[in-house]
């Protein structure tokens, strides 16, 4: 077991350089935001925008569009329900889906299009009520992309591996993720107090940072954001996804600091300049 540390910020974090542009930093798609639960999609926008995405794409209701557009007018909008979201899928280097996204029948079906339209190069980040979906129906599992991460908290976990949260040990989740995806490539991060991340080889990175100020709803949907922005630019491995998780816990402990209470939007407003400082500590 590793104790993930600033250094992995270091290393994964790189300056840009002068000649690029947009499409050097990812495509990212977000799916998820029922009626209900229209500020999950958004704040997983936001974590992935200020997590530095190229280009992020969002489908959602269509309830969602006026005050998605009037938060973050960087991302574009897909109504959920247009034949257009299968190509749009094809086009992407990470799909994040989940938040919000809810168990109707309609998200359903997006699991099943979303496993149907992604290939080998892609990565998805699957939270939330994605998970939940796929633990009432396997088959929804998006084994065709290259990279899947999944994000739970320890109860979609339970529902996920069937394991019951006080028996959540190590080898036991290795496991789990191993008889659930026996594809090397998938990582799960399984988040709490200490998150844990899992590769399929057994590898264990354990997040030593975050505090309780950060229990508010729709922080696990920012960092599902932020994991898709970061993994868009720096690439689907391990230590990307360490380099996440330890960032949003970092941006969670520097509001702490002087605050009762982090709320996700406003970790993710730190998140430029704590990338900023650490790519030019490489
Ligand atoms: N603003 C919005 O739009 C928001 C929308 N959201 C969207 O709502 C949808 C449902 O997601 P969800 O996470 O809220 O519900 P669910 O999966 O039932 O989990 C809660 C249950 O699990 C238990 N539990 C045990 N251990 C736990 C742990 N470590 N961390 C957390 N929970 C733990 C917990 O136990 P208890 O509180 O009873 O002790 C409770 O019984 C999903 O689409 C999501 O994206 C949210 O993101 C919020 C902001
Ligand atoms: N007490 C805590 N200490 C550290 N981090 C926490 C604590 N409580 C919650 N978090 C973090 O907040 C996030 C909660 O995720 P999740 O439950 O999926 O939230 P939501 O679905 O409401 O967005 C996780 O990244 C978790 O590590
Ligand atoms: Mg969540």
């Amino acid at each position: 077991m590793t104790e993930i540390s600033e250094d992995i910020l270091k290393k994964v974090i790189k300056e840009r350089e002068s000649d690029t542009h947009k499409g050097d930093y990812g495509r990212v798609l977000l799916i998820g935001g029922s009626e209900n639960y229209g500020g999950a999609i958004i704040m997983s926008t936001e974590g992935a925008i200020n997590a530095g995405t190229g280009l992020t794409a969002v489908a959602t209701h269509p309830l969602n569009l006026a005050p998605l557009h009037a938060r973050v007018p960087e991302a574009m909008f897909i109504n959920w329900r247009d034949a257009k979201l299968a190509d749009l899928i094809k086009n992407m280097d990470v799909v994040v889906c989940g938040p919000g996204l809810g168990m109707s029948d309609l998200a359903k079906q997006i699991l099943v299009i979303l496993r149907r339209c992604t290939s080998e190069k892609q990565t998805v980040v699957l939270d939330a009520s994605a998970l939940d979906l796929i633990s009432q129906d396997k088959n929804l599992l998006p084994t065709n992309a290259g990279h899947l991460i999944l994000t739970p908290h320890q109860m979609e976990w339970q529902r996920l591996s069937q394991i019951r949260i006080p028996f959540q040990t190590d080898s036991a989740n290795i496991d789990a993720l191993n008889q659930l995806i026996p594809d090397t490539n998938a990582l799960l991060v399984l988040k709490s107090n200490h998150t844990h991340v899992y590769n399929g080889t057994g590898q264990i990175f354990v997040n030593p940072i975050g505090n309780p100020g950060m229990a508010t709803g729709g922080m696990g949907d920012t960092l599902a954001g932020i994991i898709g922005g970061m993994v868009a630019q720096f690439g689907p491995g391990v230590e990307t996804v360490q380099a996440a998780v330890y960032l949003h816990s970092l941006a969670g402990d520097l509001l702490a600091k002087d605050n009762y209470v982090v709320r996700p939007t406003e970790l993710s407003k730190v998140l430029p300049k704590l990338m900023k400082k650490y790519s030019e500590l490489a």
